[in-house]
């Protein structure tokens, strides 16, 4: 029995928290700190080596999410990161209801642009959208230049949550979208005497659980 996944992101069982929505999610950060890669991860369960092509404009997947049982449905944006398509993709920033923005723990210079990112995302998204901050490629250990507490700082500094991922290995990919997916469930459908859901604990939370046991 896997007890460090209270959730699924399969399909499958249960209702449909509302059919009809989508909550569009979306993927930023610099040229080559692996959205793509971990869109692919979080869809498909699988990681191409050494094959960067950069993504050209925006394209979407959609997944299902199963929280608490019920079924809420994803529509993750992967947007390119070169600065020439910087105009197509803020279009798409006003209907966010979430955005993952990942630097690399390789890259000094992507995780410099992150204060960049939050300046932008706050010019052209909307005010109360869920963002997480992801310092992705967190398996090339000996290649890094930042730490988890320089991600955790400026997590905290702007309010939001922070995960260290790998698209490579899949660590935390699934939880980072688990946890959009749940705040994105609780805020739409927040009953009265629902107990009140933070994603920044929910994370901690289970932060501590994967770092206490094996959940990779
Ligand atoms: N080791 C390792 N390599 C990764 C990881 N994520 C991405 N990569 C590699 O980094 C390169 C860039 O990844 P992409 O996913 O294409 O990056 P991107 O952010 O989508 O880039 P743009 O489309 O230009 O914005 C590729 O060679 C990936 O294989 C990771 O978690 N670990």
């Amino acid at each position: 029995m896997d007890l460090q996944r209270p959730d699924s992101y399969q399909g499958g069982a249960g209702p449909d928290f509302n059919e009809h929505v989508l909550h569009k999610t979306i993927l930023v950060g610099d040229s080559g700190v692996g959205k793509t890669s971990l869109l692919v991860q979080f869809d498909q369960g699988k990681f191409i080596p050494g094959s960067f092509s950069a993504t050209v404009g925006i394209g979407f997947t959609n997944k299902v999410v199963t929280v608490d049982g019920m079924r809420v449905k994803l529509q993750i944006w992967d947007t390119a990161g070169q600065e020439r398509f910087r105009s197509v993709t803020h279009a798409y920033y006003r209907d966010a209801q979430a955005l993952l923005l990942l630097y690399d723990i390789t890259s000094k210079s992507s995780f410099d642009s992150i204060r960049a990112w939050l300046t932008e995302i706050h010019e052209y998204a909307q005010r109360d959208v869920v963002i997480m901050l992801l310092g992705n490629k967190a398996d090339m250990s000996s290649e890094r230049v930042i730490r988890s507490e320089d991600g955790e700082t400026l997590a905290r500094e702007y309010g939001v949550p922070f995960l260290e991922t790998s698209a490579k290995t899949g660590m935390n990919v699934e939880l980072a979208f688990l946890a959009i997916a749940k705040e994105l469930k609780y805020r739409a459908g927040q009953q009265a005497n629902e107990p009140s859901f933070q994603i920044r604990d929910y994370v901690e939370s289970q932060k501590k659980r994967s770092s206490c046991c094996s959940f990779m």
